[in-house]
């Protein structure tokens, strides 16, 4: 149903603006990059990559932008309306989607940090519903071991390739105190004691509970550093960590840790594959003009 040159005739300017913004915005703040990156996920994750997730709450619309894993948390948003007004603008009319933007600029937000590129197929429509039910339901959380990570994937259609691969995603970007307090104050076992007291520093036993901690040491730089970070017990979230933790994911962890090359060939599939979650296509939805509310 998409395909990759679906604004080709339409609007050829669509995608360079779309990069440009995004270049401008990342270079304006690198983590911003990150935070678009993770925009895109949490879109697809509930209901597929429909753009439910930049809908603001009305008496109609079950906004997702308060559920758990977005609220005080999820960012970019502004920066996709940005995009939006400078695509619609360059293209003439509302041609293209918010869905296929927040697909598009994940992808440019990794490349603007020196990660791969891929081709984003396209020709997604928006929603005209959200649901903050499920999105708290739907959404991976920072406690899940690697049983409920793999099962959370399996119902999206991924794998546990994909798992590991997209959780390479955590090679960008900051966490806040209140996401990995538990690991770093009560966890023993699976966690290297130097950088536990580390975290602690800037994550004190009670407050503090939006102090940043990088997911790892690079937070600006799509490398390899965050599955060496794993095999040395220094994953930031249980969640990271679990990938490491003795389980069937151990051996991929560990490639990925010495061959960045693998990892970025691997992460561009499944970011294809992750883009492709349950879409509206054809005359499904809608193209919003306003991507916060139904047209
Ligand atoms: C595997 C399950 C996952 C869990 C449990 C998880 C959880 C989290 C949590 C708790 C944070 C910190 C949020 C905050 O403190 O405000 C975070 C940040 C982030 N996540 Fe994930 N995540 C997962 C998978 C992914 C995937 C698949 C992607 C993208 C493909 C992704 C991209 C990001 C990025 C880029 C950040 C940093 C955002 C920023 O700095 O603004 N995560 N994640
Ligand atoms: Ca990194």
């Amino acid at each position: 149903d998409l395909s990759d040159d679906f604004y080709d005739d339409i609007c050829p300017e669509a995608l360079p603006t779309i990069r440009r913004v995004v270049e401008d915005a990342v270079r304006q703040e690198r983590r911003m990059g990150a935070s678009l990156l993770r925009l895109h996920f949490h879109d697809c994750f509930v209901n597929g990559c429909d753009a439910s997730i930049l809908l603001d709450q009305t008496a109609t619309i079950d906004s997702e932008k308060t559920a758990r894993p977005n609220n005080n948390s999820a960012r970019g948003f502004e920066v996709i309306d940005r995009i939006k007004s400078e695509v619609d603008k360059v293209c003439g009319r509302p041609v293209v989607s918010c869905a296929d933007i927040l697909a598009v600029a994940a992808r440019d937000s990794v490349v603007a940090l020196h990660g791969p590129t891929w081709e984003v197929e396209l020709g997604r429509r928006d929603s005209t519903t959200a649901s903050r039910t499920t999105a708290n339901n739907d959404i991976p959380t920072p406690l899940m071991d690697l049983p409920a990570l793999i099962d959370n994937f399996k119902k999206q259609g991924l794998d546990e390739e994909d798992l590991v691969a997209l959780s390479g995603a955590h090679t960008l970007g900051f966490a806040q105190c209140s996401t990995f307090r538990n690991r770093i104050y009560s966890e023993t076992n699976n966690i290297d004691s130097t950088f536990a007291s580390q975290r602690q520093a800037n994550c004190p036993r009670s407050g503090g509970d939006s102090n940043l901690a990088s997911l790892d040491p690079t937070p600006a730089l799509f490398d390899s550093k965050y599955f060496s970070n794993l095999v040395s017990k220094k994953g930031l979230l249980h969640s990271d960590q679990a990938l490491f933790s003795g389980g069937e994911t151990d051996e991929l962890v560990k490639t990925y840790s010495t061959n960045l090359r693998t990892f970025s060939k691997d992460f561009a599939k499944s970011m294809i594959k992750m883009g492709n979650i349950k879409l509206l296509t054809g005359n499904q939805g809608q193209i919003r003009v306003d991507c916060k509310k139904v047209n």
